[in-house]
């Protein structure tokens, strides 16, 4: 019988794994079980108690969650629903979850069209719901089918729920499921924001269309990184990680803010250099060299997944530092610029006011510092913005999309 190693493998690929036993164990989806979740307990217990009643198939209560990036989060929300799921089984209730990312789905129809898409199971329901040609009206009723048929309560996680375009969909889905006429079901909410410390319009209004309950979530400090990389330790071979790997890791990610997502990144990096590198440890420099990786890599998503909109706006403030490197510039200079690419583009020109709010959500992501400052008594605020990064690192990252690359900026 032919063994593996009589067979001629293609020398093209590796067929070794020397540096990582279980490397979906680093991937940011990947929901760790309980046990490997670090310093959180007092968060999850929150979460548990609004959404225990749904245990028992009753409403739980409306959530929002703030906290930086890579605070656990999403992580929390999906585990205690996940809990909650399991639970209520032996409860004989029904209890469905759906998770939805409202940097992509921005509007009203394409939130509740995922939402029906996530909790639909078409072969049960005989329900479709089609990417589009229904109008939100019929997006809702569909959906109200699906939930009634689904589930006896479904919990809606609305990640990013800051990027949603109007608050409706919210007021809808929070009523329906307080009224036994639209849906036998009823429907529990979390919603999730990173802008903290950026109380901005759409947030108050989204914030007041329904009552909830309000949890924090500190950044971690650089030992409870070190506990929750530990955690996944068992993501490398034996012995392959340095004593050292570990701790510089969260040391690195500390230094903004605490940041798991950050670390687990870095270190899933620094074991992807040293396999290239054919090394037989994670070392201290392999740790440096993923750093800067990750930071590249997060520029790089940070400004590909913005919407359109957001990269015209930035595109306008690029061009202008071009020509001025290192300078401020008022909202109305780079408004103008942004109206003349909007044409070009052949796209509806956004309001100044509303420029000016999407160049303070860009502030908060490190790619623009803004400053407002009062311009003496009665004459109003003045807010002035900078590019962060280089225009060339920005302009190439911006070509990529398609759009914007036919410009030839
Ligand atoms: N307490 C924790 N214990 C173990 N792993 C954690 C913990 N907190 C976060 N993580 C891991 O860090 C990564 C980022 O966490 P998560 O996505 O929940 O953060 P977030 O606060 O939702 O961030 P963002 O606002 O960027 O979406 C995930 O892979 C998650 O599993």
């Amino acid at each position: 019988m032919a063994t593996d190693d009589d067979v001629d493998r293609d020398p093209l690929f590796r067929y070794d794994e020397p540096i990582f036993a279980d490397e979906d164990l680093l991937r940011i989806s990947h929901l760790p079980g309980p046990n490997r979740i670090v310093g959180r307990d007092e968060h999850m217990q929150k979460v548990a108690e609004a959404l225990n009643p749904a245990i028992f198939g009753q409403e739980p209560t409306h959530l929002f969650i703030f906290g930086k990036t890579g605070t656990g989060k999403s992580l929390i929300s999906r585990s205690v629903s996940k809990r909650v799921e399991n639970e209520a089984r032996h409860e004989d209730v029904d209890v469905e979850t759906a998770f939805i990312d409202c940097g992509e789905q921005t509007t009203e129809a394409s939130v509740i069209k995922t939402v029906g898409r996530e909790l639909n199971e078409p072969n049960e329901t005989g329900i479709s719901v089609p990417q589009r040609g229904l109008g939100t009206g019929d997006y809702y009723d569909r959906l109200w089918q699906i939930i009634d048929a689904c589930s006896d309560v479904a919990i809606v996680i609305l990640d990013e729920i800051d990027m949603l375009e109007d608050d409706e969909v919210l007021r809808k889905l929070s009523r329906a499921g307080e009224n036994r006429r639209v849906t036998d079901s009823t429907i529990g909410i979390i919603g999730i924001s990173n802008k903290i410390d950026f109380p901005d319009e759409l947030n108050e209004r989204v914030k007041s269309s329904f009552a909830h309950d309000e949890l924090v979530f500190p950044p971690y400090d650089a030992h409870q990184l070190v506990d929750i990389l530990q955690n996944r330790a068992d993501a490398f071979r034996d012995g392959v990680l340095s004593d050292d790997a570990i701790p510089l890791t969260a040391a690195l990610a500390a230094q903004e803010h605490g940041d798991a997502r950050k670390a687990i990144d870095i270190l899933r990096n620094a074991g992807r250099i040293a396999t290239k590198e054919e090394d037989e440890e994670v070392t201290e420099e392999h740790v440096y060299a993923a750093k800067e990786k990750t930071e590249a890599d997060r520029f790089a998503e940070l400004i590909e997944g913005a919407p359109t909109q957001a990269k015209a706006i930035l595109l306008a403030l690029t061009v202008l530092t071009e020509n001025k490197p290192r300078d401020q510039f008022p909202t109305q200079q780079i408004y103008r610029q942004y109206q003349s690419i909007a044409r070009k583009l052949d796209m509806d020109s956004l309001s100044e006011r509303r420029v000016q709010e999407i160049l303070q959500e860009q502030d908060f992501l490190n790619v623009i510092n803004s400053e407002t400052k009062g311009r003496g008594r009665g004459r109003g605020v003045h807010t002035k913005h900078r590019l962060l990064e280089e225009p060339e690192i920005v302009k190439k990252v911006l070509n990529r999309d398609s759009r914007i690359a036919d410009l030839g900026v």
